[in-house]
């Protein structure tokens, strides 16, 4: 397994294959495919809805700008994921939709009963997958198999966010502007989801400090793991750093580019401590320059998922 052909995990193959295949790409990539997931359908209908929201008028969607709880449309230029380059501008604009926001904080497409349904089941099954996949984790560094799941309670406050993307065509292209400035993802697993084979996607590859392109295949979901993991694991697995580039201009080639992320995170009193596990147990953290920005490992203090995620937010957005 390596960064310029990323593992693909079979979701129908059997367990004990499935757990290797997660820890092996857990310590070599910290991302992977998976394949033969049941939220194709899904998927491609909340991309429907996506390009129905992103073709509104601006002030239209600048009626639910983003708060402080996550939740709202991120106009272009808002954001800048990279917070170690003021300079580069990210070239999109995005919606956030925190889970089990009341219906009043969505545009009518989205609060309109069938989408509002639909979205609901979305969130629901990513939030599943995720959990299967956390199970799988836990089996893998051979701790308790609720250790990681018991940390994402709906019932607490869930930190999980649907984030619609969207990448507006390019028809010159800068040195000045990116699609999606070079981050790690702040909670603990990512599944992103791409359309019709729109590359851009590239994953940093810390060791040699190299970028690798991901392959856009809509059919399989692209899995990550955030800095949570990284506390957790003392490093084993990285909380791998990716971006969005501009793509190649072509005027044959439409170059608007969709995606879907969803993002899981830890209910926000759940210690970034290290995880029991024998696999970790005689590691020294390693503090690459990555982690030394993204992750506050100086600080006496144990940080809480709450804390850690206020930390990333504050430095992304001015709200
Ligand atoms: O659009 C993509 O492919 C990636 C987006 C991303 O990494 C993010 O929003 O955190
Ligand atoms: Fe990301």
């Amino acid at each position: 397994m390596s960064f310029s052909s990323l593992p693909i995990i079979d979701l129908k193959a059997d367990e004990s294959t499935i757990v290797d295949s997660i820890l092996n790409a857990c310590s070599t990539t910290g991302f992977f495919y998976i394949r033969n997931h049941d939220l194709f359908n899904a998927q491609q209908h909340m991309f429907e809805l996506s390009k129905e929201f992103f073709q509104l008028p601006s002030d239209i969607k600048e009626n639910y700008t983003i708060r402080t709880d996550n939740h709202g449309f991120i106009r272009r230029g808002k954001e800048n994921l990279d917070s170690a380059n003021r300079k580069l501008i990210d070239e999109k604009e995005a919606f956030n939709i925190a889970q089990a926001v009341s219906r009043d904080r969505l545009p009518a497409l989205f609060a309109e009963s069938n989408n509002y349904e639909f979205i609901t089941k979305f969130y629901r099954d990513c939030y599943d997958l995720c959990m299967k996949l956390l199970v799988y984790i836990a089996k893998g560094f051979d701790i308790d198999l609720d250790y990681f799941t018991s940390k994402h309670k709906l019932e607490i406050e869930p930190h999980n966010i649907i984030r619609l993307l969207h990448y507006p065509p390019v028809t010159e292209r800068s040195d000045e502007s990116i699609r999606a400035g070079a981050h790690s993802d702040y909670g603990s697993l990512t599944l992103l989801f791409q359309h019709e084979h729109k590359s851009g996607l590239e994953v940093l590859d810390r060791s040699t400090n190299s970028w690798h392109p991901v392959e856009p295949f809509d059919d399989m979901i692209v899995v990550n793991f955030g800095d949570a993991f990284e506390y957790w694991s003392k490093g084993f697995i990285k909380s791998i750093v990716h971006r969005v580039v501009m793509p190649v201009v072509d005027s044959t080639k439409d170059n608007e580019r969709y995606s879907i992320a969803f993002f899981c995170g830890p209910n926000d009193s759940t210690l970034l401590t290290p995880i029991p596990s024998k696999l970790i147990l005689d590691r020294q953290f390693e503090k690459d320059e990555h982690a030394k920005h993204a992750l506050d490992l100086d600080n006496e203090h144990v940080l809480t998922a709450g804390e850690h995620l206020a930390m990333r937010l504050n430095k992304t957005y001015n709200y």
